[in-house]
């Protein structure tokens, strides 16, 4: 099996259970290595990069959201979301400046000085996502990132995610909400 992933749009992979939805996003990211096969990146083999290599990309280039928010519990909202760009190089002042416009669209900048523990599920989730925007990634890798969340933060999420693919990334997003999944640019069904 093969898929290609176009910049540009959103694609939902939807399928049941154990299917290979998360695994599937884990290898796309270059968190895991896959036993078979590989992930082309700009046509490139990405098999053969070091370590060192593969995370380069995943800091430059991609964003990562989970079903939990997985917001580091001793630091600031606003420093959660700063940390997406250390390892990209952002500059402090820049990372600072964003951050704080994407907390600002996503209705949480009141809580830029607050702990994760002090705001609410939905609130983390969209916190999640302005870390995963911070770089303006090429590509947005969402598992089951509206899988926790109430109706509308689960639309929030959502369109966010299909408003950065119309900025020309590749967004893959798992998830079980045949819904959202409808509203999405491509489908890939795992058997
Ligand atoms: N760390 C692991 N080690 C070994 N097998 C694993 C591991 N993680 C997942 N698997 C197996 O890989 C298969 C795919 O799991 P995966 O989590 O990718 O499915 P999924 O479609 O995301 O499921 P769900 O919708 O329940 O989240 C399953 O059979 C699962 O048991």
């Amino acid at each position: 099996m093969s898929a290609a992933f176009a910049p540009g749009a959103l694609t939902a992979v939807t399928g049941p259970s154990g299917s290979g939805k998360s695994t599937l996003l884990y290898v796309l990211g270059l968190l895991v290595r896959p036993t078979a096969g590989d992930v082309l990146w700009d046509g490139v083999p990405t098999q053969g990069l070091t370590d060192l290599e593969r995370s380069r990309i995943r800091a430059r280039d991609i964003g990562f959201v989970f079903q939990d928010a997985l917001l580091d519990p001793a630091r600031s909202i606003l420093e959660n979301v700063c940390d997406a760009g250390l390892f990209a190089g952002m500059d402090r002042a820049v990372q600072v400046e964003r951050a704080q416009v994407l907390l600002g669209r996503f209705g949480v900048e009141h809580r830029a000085s607050h702990r994760p523990g002090e705001i609410s599920g939905g609130q983390a989730q969209r916190v999640a996502l302005c870390r995963a925007l911070l770089t303006s990634p090429r590509v947005v890798l969402g598992d089951e990132p509206t899988g926790n969340l109430d109706a509308e933060s689960a639309r929030v999420v959502w369109d966010a995610l299909r408003d950065h693919a119309r900025t020309g990334a590749t967004v893959v997003v798992a998830t079980h909400d045949e819904r959202l999944a409808d509203t999405a640019d491509h489908r890939l069904v795992l058997p």
